[in-house]
């Protein structure tokens, strides 16, 4: 069994655009410059954005944190918005989600230049995407392909499961597994909360793609021997014994899958910190697109 180390390959993929900025800076032109608006003051929310902003300053961007509260209306948002639009200084920005019930979402997604749109969540950009034209792909979907890649697992002709079809992870993830090109070129089953008898299908699959956000969900019986187990949930279970109050729980229950994996992501350590690699990456790209 191997862990894929996400933490590791995150580290990996950071020095390489630290390598990337230090060229630029040596040429005398502008670092990349990463944005994020807040809404609201969600605690996970807010140790993620945190979390982006530290990996700028790791890797030599620029980087803004634009909160605002989470009474703001979807007027005052969308104007921030149009605003990061028009910063020239600005190269890239992600709104995190989710966002409050008075803002619409898909509004908000649709009002983001689309080059400018690192996560790559506008129509524009996934629709590129399935297309297989050249695009920002989502930072999630991104790090798990990268994460694939680079421990050269084999995907072709492997049947793929994917739990979950949420906008931003299951729904293009099951996307780009079925691509052709590798990591791709996979059968794929995507299954989500109205998939009856799940364990049967999870049970076929070579490699499984877990984005529910159910601590545990996935246990030993649901996989067969020497399967790929990616762990994609973050949920924050509460546990007084630990200094923070709580736990960062997987989707996976990693203790007795891992016996039978022969890949399987751990959490913490695994698709988080990828996710981070890759929406720096995307904001590398975004750059030098702007520069182009
Ligand atoms: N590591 C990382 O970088 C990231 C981690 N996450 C984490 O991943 C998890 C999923 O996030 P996200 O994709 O945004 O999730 P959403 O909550 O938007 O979607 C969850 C999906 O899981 C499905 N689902 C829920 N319960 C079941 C069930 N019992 N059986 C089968 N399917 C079920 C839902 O089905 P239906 O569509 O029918 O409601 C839905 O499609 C969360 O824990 C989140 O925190 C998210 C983004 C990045
Ligand atoms: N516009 C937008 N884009 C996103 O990409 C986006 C979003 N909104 N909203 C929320 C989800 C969630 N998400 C995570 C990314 C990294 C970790 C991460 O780094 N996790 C660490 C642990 C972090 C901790 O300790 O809390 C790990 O897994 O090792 C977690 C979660 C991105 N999301």
């Amino acid at each position: 069994m191997t862990i894929l180390d996400g933490k590791k390959v995150s580290n990996d993929i950071k020095n390489e655009i630290t390598a990337e900025v230090d060229k630029m800076k040596a040429r005398g032109e502008k670092v990349p410059h990463l944005a994020a608006i807040i809404v609201g003051n969600d605690g996970a929310s807010l140790t993620y954005v945190g979390s982006k902003v530290k990996a700028c300053e790791r890797v030599g961007f620029e980087s803004t944190l634009v909160k605002m509260p989470d009474t703001t209306s979807e007027l005052e948002l969308l104007k921030k918005i149009k605003e990061l639009n028009e910063d020239d200084n600005i190269d890239g920005f992600i709104v995190q989600l989710p966002l409050p019930p008075q803002i619409d979402t898909q509004k908000v997604l649709l009002t983001v230049d689309p080059s400018k749109d690192v996560d790559g969540f506008h129509p524009e950009n996934f629709g590129k995407m399935a297309l297989d034209m050249s695009t920002f792909i989502p930072a999630t979907p991104f790090g798990i392909l990268e994460l694939l890649q680079r421990y050269d697992v084999d995907t072709k002709g492997k049947h793929t499961v994917v739990i979950g079809r949420s906008h931003i992870v299951g729904r293009p993830m099951s996307i780009l597994m079925s691509r052709k090109g590798w990591p791709g070129n996979s059968t794929v089953t995507l299954t989500h909360s109205n998939t009856k008898n799940i364990a049967q299908i999870t049970t076929q699959a070579d490699i499984i793609i877990s984005a529910l956000g159910v601590p545990n969900f996935l246990k030993a019986e649901m996989v067969k021997d020497d399967a790929v187990i990616i762990d994609v949930g973050i949920t924050r279970v509460e546990d007084a014994n630990h200094p923070k109050g709580y736990v960062i729980t997987g989707d996976v229950d990693f203790e007795n899958v891992s016996k039978k994996a022969s890949f399987i992501t751990p959490v913490p350590g695994g698709v988080g910190p990828m996710t981070i690699a890759m929406l720096l990456k995307n904001t590398l790209l975004a750059r030098e697109q702007r520069r182009a």
